[in-house]
């Protein structure tokens, strides 16, 4: 299990954007969370991914305690959790080819045919891969970051509003995608968004934001 418990965070000292929120992520569903813009999710989603260090609270995984965040979390740790973040655009480096950027989080001897499966498995064509981002469309490149997402072969995938650039055909692509993960590779999944009609079609349960800023 991925969970957050009493996390308190924010960016400025005094600044409380996350004011005792509590989350439990289980291997095998999807969980999704509504609330509106500017409420806290993507921060909720770095502190989650350790990638934020909160102030006070308790983040686990699976039998760990997480006591070191961001450069300091162990990296054996930090490849248990993967994100896929709203905007592929300033998520994937405009210079890489698709090739590149699906590799990047693939250890550094993995042969090609690695890359190939990652494509495969999110739907690229082999030849998008010698594209680069200014040659495919939003949809295709958020493929492109999720299949570098799940080059770790994370137990957690954490999605911050990963649809809400794309066509609704698009959407639906990837969120078919990430059931099929859930099922077939048993991942806990978390995924934000403002979009009940999103959230009511993909995830096992959805929980209102404020739901989880319950004092505990
Ligand atoms: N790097 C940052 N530095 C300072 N303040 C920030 C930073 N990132 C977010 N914030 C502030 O923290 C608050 C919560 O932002 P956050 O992005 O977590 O909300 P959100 O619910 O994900 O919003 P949205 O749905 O619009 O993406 C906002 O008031 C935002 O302005």
């Amino acid at each position: 299990m991925l969970s957050g418990t009493g996390l308190v965070a924010g960016y400025h000292r005094g600044q409380r954007v996350l004011d005792g929120v509590s989350l439990e992520l289980e291997p095998g569903s999807i969980t999704g969370v509504l609330g509106p813009s500017g409420c806290g999710k993507s921060t909720l989603i770095r502190v989650l991914a350790l990638l934020h260090t909160p102030e006070e609270g308790v983040v686990r995984l699976d039998d760990h305690r997480v006591d070191r965040f961001r450069h300091a979390a162990p990296a054996a740790l930090r490849r248990q959790v993967g994100v896929v973040f709203q905007h592929p655009r300033s998520a994937a480096d405009p210079r890489h080819t698709l090739r590149r950027i699906v590799s990047a989080h693939l250890p550094a001897k993995s042969p090609p045919q690695e890359t190939d499966r990652l494509a495969e498995l999110v739907g690229l064509t082999p030849d998008l891969l010698s594209r680069r981002p200014h040659e495919v469309s939003d949809g295709q490149l958020q493929r492109a970051c999720l299949a570098r997402t799940l080059g770790t072969d994370p137990r957690y995938l954490l999605c911050d509003e990963m649809t809400a650039m794309l066509d609704a055909s698009s959407a639906a692509t990837l969120v078919h995608l990430i059931r099929a993960q859930v099922h077939e590779r048993d991942r806990g999944v978390l995924m934000v968004s403002h979009d009940p009609a999103l959230l009511a079609a993909c995830c096992d349960r959805t929980l209102h934001w404020e739901e989880l800023a319950r004092p505990t």
